[in-house]
Protein backbone atom coordinates (compact mmCIF):
# COMPACT_ATOMS: atom_id res chain seq x y z
CA UNK A 1 0.00 0.00 0.00
CA UNK A 2 1.46 3.59 -0.65
CA UNK A 3 0.67 5.76 1.68
CA UNK A 4 1.87 10.02 2.03
CA UNK A 5 1.64 11.06 5.51
CA UNK A 6 2.14 14.66 6.35
CA UNK A 7 2.86 15.80 9.92
CA UNK A 8 2.35 18.83 11.39
CA UNK A 9 3.92 20.35 7.94
CA UNK A 10 4.86 23.75 7.59
CA UNK A 11 5.88 25.94 4.46
CA UNK A 12 6.67 29.90 4.71
CA UNK A 13 8.13 31.82 1.69
CA UNK A 14 9.93 34.62 3.32
CA UNK A 15 7.78 35.79 5.82
CA UNK A 16 4.71 34.44 3.75
CA UNK A 17 2.79 31.64 5.83
CA UNK A 18 1.63 29.42 2.42
CA UNK A 19 0.99 26.06 4.81
CA UNK A 20 0.69 26.37 8.11
CA UNK A 21 0.74 23.09 10.80
CA UNK A 22 -1.15 20.60 8.00
CA UNK A 23 -1.33 16.57 8.71
CA UNK A 24 -2.99 14.51 6.33
CA UNK A 25 -2.53 10.94 5.26
CA UNK A 26 -3.31 10.11 1.44
CA UNK A 27 -3.74 6.65 0.48
CA UNK A 28 -4.38 4.40 -2.34
CA UNK A 29 -7.54 5.69 -4.55
CA UNK A 30 -8.06 9.19 -5.69
CA UNK A 31 -8.23 11.71 -3.14
CA UNK A 32 -9.41 15.51 -3.88
CA UNK A 33 -7.79 18.39 -2.02
CA UNK A 34 -9.92 21.23 -2.19
CA UNK A 35 -9.98 24.93 -1.37
CA UNK A 36 -10.03 28.66 -2.82
CA UNK A 37 -6.95 30.10 -4.36
CA UNK A 38 -4.02 30.54 -2.35
CA UNK A 39 -4.81 27.81 -0.14
CA UNK A 40 -1.72 26.58 -0.22
CA UNK A 41 -2.46 23.50 -2.27
CA UNK A 42 0.12 23.71 -5.06
CA UNK A 43 2.72 24.03 -2.65
CA UNK A 44 1.28 21.01 -0.36
CA UNK A 45 1.78 19.07 -3.84
CA UNK A 46 5.28 20.27 -4.74
CA UNK A 47 6.55 19.10 -0.95
CA UNK A 48 4.08 15.71 -1.76
CA UNK A 49 6.21 15.41 -4.78
CA UNK A 50 9.87 16.12 -3.71
CA UNK A 51 10.07 19.53 -5.33
CA UNK A 52 10.28 21.25 -2.42
CA UNK A 53 11.36 21.28 1.10
CA UNK A 54 8.99 21.97 4.38
CA UNK A 55 10.05 24.71 6.40
CA UNK A 56 8.79 22.15 9.39
CA UNK A 57 7.28 18.69 9.93
CA UNK A 58 7.32 15.67 8.00
CA UNK A 59 6.64 14.35 4.75
CA UNK A 60 6.84 10.67 4.00
CA UNK A 61 6.00 8.31 1.34
CA UNK A 62 5.66 4.85 2.93
CA UNK A 63 7.54 5.94 6.31
CA UNK A 64 10.73 7.40 4.02
CA UNK A 65 11.55 11.13 3.67
CA UNK A 66 10.40 12.85 0.49
CA UNK A 67 12.97 15.70 0.12
CA UNK A 68 15.83 14.85 -1.32
CA UNK A 69 15.47 10.97 -1.55
CA UNK A 70 16.21 10.21 -5.48
CA UNK A 71 14.66 6.02 -5.05
CA UNK A 72 11.24 7.79 -3.44
CA UNK A 73 11.64 10.20 -6.96
CA UNK A 74 10.87 7.30 -8.98
CA UNK A 75 7.83 6.50 -7.50
CA UNK A 76 5.75 9.79 -7.94
CA UNK A 77 4.64 11.48 -10.58
CA UNK A 78 4.14 15.06 -10.94
CA UNK A 79 1.23 17.19 -13.19
CA UNK A 80 2.25 20.62 -12.73
CA UNK A 81 0.07 23.61 -13.36
CA UNK A 82 1.39 25.33 -15.46
CA UNK A 83 1.41 24.50 -19.64
CA UNK A 84 3.95 22.43 -20.84
CA UNK A 85 7.07 24.49 -21.91
CA UNK A 86 8.33 22.70 -24.83
CA UNK A 87 5.62 23.69 -27.64
CA UNK A 88 8.17 22.94 -30.30
CA UNK A 89 8.48 19.22 -29.26
CA UNK A 90 6.03 16.73 -30.39
CA UNK A 91 3.94 14.96 -27.85
CA UNK A 92 6.48 11.52 -28.06
CA UNK A 93 9.24 13.43 -28.32
CA UNK A 94 8.50 15.22 -24.92
CA UNK A 95 7.31 11.77 -23.14
CA UNK A 96 10.61 9.80 -24.37
CA UNK A 97 12.52 12.43 -23.12
CA UNK A 98 11.36 12.29 -19.78
CA UNK A 99 11.83 8.28 -20.08
CA UNK A 100 15.74 9.07 -20.79
CA UNK A 101 15.74 11.35 -17.91
CA UNK A 102 14.60 7.99 -15.47
CA UNK A 103 17.48 6.37 -17.35
CA UNK A 104 14.48 3.49 -18.17
CA UNK A 105 15.66 0.56 -19.71
CA UNK A 106 13.60 0.74 -22.60
CA UNK A 107 12.60 4.34 -23.24
CA UNK A 108 10.38 3.83 -26.39
CA UNK A 109 8.50 0.86 -24.85
CA UNK A 110 8.31 2.95 -21.60
CA UNK A 111 6.78 6.12 -24.01
CA UNK A 112 4.81 4.00 -25.83
CA UNK A 113 2.77 2.80 -23.09
CA UNK A 114 2.12 5.80 -21.09
CA UNK A 115 1.03 7.48 -24.61
CA UNK A 116 -1.10 4.70 -25.13
CA UNK A 117 -2.36 4.95 -20.83
CA UNK A 118 -3.56 8.12 -22.17
CA UNK A 119 -5.07 7.89 -25.35
CA UNK A 120 -2.25 10.22 -27.09
CA UNK A 121 -1.22 7.83 -29.64
CA UNK A 122 -3.10 8.96 -32.28
CA UNK A 123 -1.41 12.44 -31.83
CA UNK A 124 2.25 12.05 -30.64
CA UNK A 125 3.69 12.65 -33.99
CA UNK A 126 2.16 16.45 -33.83
CA UNK A 127 4.07 19.92 -31.73
CA UNK A 128 2.93 20.40 -28.07
CA UNK A 129 2.10 23.79 -29.26
CA UNK A 130 -0.97 22.50 -31.54
CA UNK A 131 -2.52 20.40 -28.74
CA UNK A 132 -5.68 21.96 -27.07
CA UNK A 133 -5.54 21.83 -23.52
CA UNK A 134 -7.40 18.74 -22.74
CA UNK A 135 -4.17 17.03 -25.12
CA UNK A 136 -1.68 19.54 -23.28
CA UNK A 137 -2.55 17.94 -19.74
CA UNK A 138 -2.67 14.64 -21.11
CA UNK A 139 0.76 14.40 -22.52
CA UNK A 140 2.25 16.28 -19.21
CA UNK A 141 -0.09 13.01 -17.52
CA UNK A 142 2.07 10.73 -19.80
CA UNK A 143 5.32 12.64 -19.11
CA UNK A 144 4.99 11.62 -15.22
CA UNK A 145 3.52 8.24 -15.89
CA UNK A 146 6.08 7.26 -17.63
CA UNK A 147 7.67 5.73 -15.30
CA UNK A 148 5.11 4.09 -13.72
CA UNK A 149 4.84 5.68 -10.49
CA UNK A 150 2.34 4.21 -7.74
CA UNK A 151 1.60 8.08 -7.05
CA UNK A 152 0.39 10.63 -9.49
CA UNK A 153 -0.45 13.92 -8.20
CA UNK A 154 -2.01 17.03 -10.01
CA UNK A 155 -2.19 20.32 -9.77
CA UNK A 156 -5.27 21.87 -11.28
CA UNK A 157 -6.13 19.38 -14.07
CA UNK A 158 -9.42 20.44 -14.79
CA UNK A 159 -8.46 24.29 -15.42
CA UNK A 160 -9.74 25.60 -18.37
CA UNK A 161 -11.23 22.44 -19.88
CA UNK A 162 -14.38 22.56 -21.62
CA UNK A 163 -16.87 19.93 -20.32
CA UNK A 164 -16.05 17.48 -22.97
CA UNK A 165 -12.37 17.32 -21.66
CA UNK A 166 -13.01 17.63 -18.42
CA UNK A 167 -15.39 14.00 -18.73
CA UNK A 168 -12.16 12.52 -20.61
CA UNK A 169 -9.73 13.40 -17.91
CA UNK A 170 -12.19 12.30 -15.17
CA UNK A 171 -12.45 9.00 -16.50
CA UNK A 172 -8.86 8.77 -16.55
CA UNK A 173 -8.34 9.57 -13.21
CA UNK A 174 -10.55 6.96 -11.98
CA UNK A 175 -9.21 4.07 -14.45
CA UNK A 176 -5.63 5.12 -13.23
CA UNK A 177 -6.70 4.67 -9.34
CA UNK A 178 -8.47 1.45 -10.32
CA UNK A 179 -5.17 -0.08 -11.55
CA UNK A 180 -4.28 0.67 -7.70
CA UNK A 181 -2.38 4.27 -7.58
CA UNK A 182 -2.45 6.79 -4.95
CA UNK A 183 -3.70 10.19 -6.68
CA UNK A 184 -4.07 13.19 -5.71
CA UNK A 185 -5.61 16.33 -7.44
CA UNK A 186 -6.25 19.53 -6.03
CA UNK A 187 -8.86 21.87 -7.46
CA UNK A 188 -11.06 24.93 -5.77
CA UNK A 189 -14.50 23.24 -7.49
CA UNK A 190 -16.34 21.00 -5.13
CA UNK A 191 -18.37 19.90 -7.47
CA UNK A 192 -15.46 18.76 -9.77
CA UNK A 193 -13.42 17.10 -6.78
CA UNK A 194 -16.93 15.07 -6.03
CA UNK A 195 -16.97 13.33 -9.36
CA UNK A 196 -13.80 11.71 -9.06
CA UNK A 197 -12.45 11.87 -5.77
CA UNK A 198 -13.19 9.34 -2.94
CA UNK A 199 -11.84 11.51 -0.24
CA UNK A 200 -11.89 15.20 0.21
CA UNK A 201 -9.17 17.17 1.96
CA UNK A 202 -9.88 20.84 2.50
CA UNK A 203 -7.17 23.60 3.21
CA UNK A 204 -8.03 27.18 3.06
CA UNK A 205 -5.38 29.67 4.25
CA UNK A 206 -2.25 27.24 4.64
CA UNK A 207 -4.55 25.27 7.38
CA UNK A 208 -5.82 21.86 6.76
CA UNK A 209 -9.87 22.81 7.91
CA UNK A 210 -11.96 19.62 6.85
CA UNK A 211 -11.76 15.77 5.54
CA UNK A 212 -13.92 13.21 4.61
CA UNK A 213 -15.80 11.62 1.98
CA UNK A 214 -17.93 14.18 -0.08
CA UNK A 215 -21.27 13.82 1.38
CA UNK A 216 -19.48 14.65 5.05
CA UNK A 217 -17.96 17.73 3.09
CA UNK A 218 -21.42 19.03 1.22
CA UNK A 219 -22.86 18.54 4.92
CA UNK A 220 -20.71 20.74 6.24
CA UNK A 221 -20.81 23.46 3.63
CA UNK A 222 -25.04 23.45 3.94
CA UNK A 223 -25.10 23.17 7.59
CA UNK A 224 -23.07 26.01 8.26
CA UNK A 225 -25.39 29.59 8.89
CA UNK A 226 -26.60 30.84 5.92
CA UNK A 227 -27.11 34.57 5.13
CA UNK A 228 -29.39 36.29 3.25
CA UNK A 229 -30.42 39.88 2.26
CA UNK A 230 -34.88 40.32 2.30
CA UNK A 231 -36.26 43.58 0.79
CA UNK A 232 -40.04 43.60 1.77
CA UNK A 233 -42.84 46.16 1.82
CA UNK A 234 -42.19 46.70 5.40
CA UNK A 235 -38.53 45.48 6.51
CA UNK A 236 -39.33 47.12 10.15
CA UNK A 237 -42.30 44.96 10.80
CA UNK A 238 -40.86 41.60 9.05
CA UNK A 239 -37.59 41.52 11.39
CA UNK A 240 -39.87 41.99 14.30
CA UNK A 241 -41.36 38.98 13.09
CA UNK A 242 -38.11 37.06 12.79
CA UNK A 243 -36.87 38.27 15.83
CA UNK A 244 -39.97 36.84 17.73
CA UNK A 245 -40.24 33.38 16.06
CA UNK A 246 -36.17 32.76 17.42
CA UNK A 247 -34.98 30.92 14.17
CA UNK A 248 -32.50 33.59 13.02
CA UNK A 249 -29.02 33.68 15.33
CA UNK A 250 -28.84 37.16 13.90
CA UNK A 251 -31.05 39.52 12.10
CA UNK A 252 -30.29 43.65 11.06
CA UNK A 253 -32.41 46.01 9.50
CA UNK A 254 -30.20 47.67 7.18
CA UNK A 255 -31.02 50.59 4.12
CA UNK A 256 -30.55 47.77 2.21
CA UNK A 257 -33.20 45.68 3.98
CA UNK A 258 -33.26 43.22 6.52
CA UNK A 259 -30.13 40.77 6.80
CA UNK A 260 -30.60 37.80 8.34
CA UNK A 261 -28.42 34.70 9.60
CA UNK A 262 -30.58 31.17 9.31
CA UNK A 263 -29.21 28.63 11.99
CA UNK A 264 -31.40 26.12 10.02
CA UNK A 265 -31.16 26.96 6.22
CA UNK A 266 -34.18 24.67 4.66
CA UNK A 267 -36.21 25.39 7.45
CA UNK A 268 -35.90 29.10 7.26
CA UNK A 269 -36.26 29.74 3.53
CA UNK A 270 -40.29 27.30 4.44
CA UNK A 271 -40.27 29.33 7.46
CA UNK A 272 -40.51 33.22 5.93
CA UNK A 273 -43.21 33.32 3.62
CA UNK A 274 -45.41 32.13 6.57
CA UNK A 275 -44.10 35.06 8.92
CA UNK A 276 -44.52 37.41 6.14
CA UNK A 277 -47.82 36.49 5.51
CA UNK A 278 -48.61 36.14 8.97
CA UNK A 279 -47.48 39.89 9.50
CA UNK A 280 -49.22 41.19 6.19
CA UNK A 281 -45.59 41.90 4.57
CA UNK A 282 -45.41 41.62 0.93
CA UNK A 283 -41.62 39.75 0.16
CA UNK A 284 -39.96 41.76 -2.96
CA UNK A 285 -36.79 40.31 -3.24
CA UNK A 286 -34.47 37.00 -0.99
CA UNK A 287 -31.12 36.90 -1.58
CA UNK A 288 -28.32 34.68 -0.27
CA UNK A 289 -25.50 37.25 0.80
CA UNK A 290 -22.68 35.12 1.32
CA UNK A 291 -22.69 32.43 -1.29
CA UNK A 292 -18.86 33.16 -2.18
CA UNK A 293 -17.07 30.10 -2.01
CA UNK A 294 -14.76 31.55 0.18
CA UNK A 295 -17.18 32.04 2.80
CA UNK A 296 -18.21 28.63 3.08
CA UNK A 297 -14.51 28.27 3.18
CA UNK A 298 -14.01 30.67 5.98
CA UNK A 299 -16.60 28.95 7.85
CA UNK A 300 -14.81 25.47 7.59
CA UNK A 301 -12.01 27.09 8.86
CA UNK A 302 -13.68 29.03 12.30
CA UNK A 303 -15.52 25.78 13.43
N1 LIG B 1 7.45 31.29 -4.43
C1 LIG B 1 6.66 31.98 -3.63
N2 LIG B 1 7.10 33.10 -3.00
C2 LIG B 1 6.30 33.80 -2.16
N3 LIG B 1 5.03 33.46 -1.86
C3 LIG B 1 4.53 32.37 -2.46
C4 LIG B 1 5.29 31.57 -3.38
N4 LIG B 1 4.52 30.54 -3.80
C5 LIG B 1 3.32 30.70 -3.18
N5 LIG B 1 3.32 31.77 -2.38
C6 LIG B 1 2.19 32.23 -1.52
O1 LIG B 1 1.82 31.14 -0.72
C7 LIG B 1 0.40 31.05 -0.59
C8 LIG B 1 -0.08 29.70 -1.08
O2 LIG B 1 0.15 29.59 -2.47
P1 LIG B 1 -0.16 28.28 -3.32
O3 LIG B 1 0.22 28.56 -4.73
O4 LIG B 1 0.44 27.09 -2.67
O5 LIG B 1 -1.75 28.18 -3.19
P2 LIG B 1 -2.81 27.45 -4.11
O6 LIG B 1 -3.87 26.95 -3.21
O7 LIG B 1 -2.15 26.47 -4.99
O8 LIG B 1 -3.38 28.64 -4.96
P3 LIG B 1 -3.62 28.75 -6.52
O9 LIG B 1 -4.76 27.85 -6.82
O10 LIG B 1 -3.94 30.20 -6.69
O11 LIG B 1 -2.32 28.34 -7.18
C9 LIG B 1 -0.15 32.23 -1.37
O12 LIG B 1 -0.36 33.29 -0.47
C10 LIG B 1 0.96 32.56 -2.34
O13 LIG B 1 0.92 33.93 -2.67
Amino acid sequence: MTVIRLENVSRWYGNVVAVNGVSMTIGPGVTGLLGPNGAGKSTLIHMMGGFLPASSGTVTLDGEPIWSNPEIYRRLGLVPEREAAYDFLTGKQFVLAMAKLFKLPDPGAATARALALVEMEYAQERVIGKYSKGMKQRIKMASALVHDPPVLLLDEPFNGMDPRQRLHLMDLIRRMAAEGRTILFSSHILEEVERVAGHIEVVVAGRHAASGDFRAIRRLMSDRPHQFLVRSTDDRVLAAAIIADGSARAVELTAKGVRVEAVDFRRFTRLLPRLARDSGVRLWEVSPSDESLESVFAYLVAR
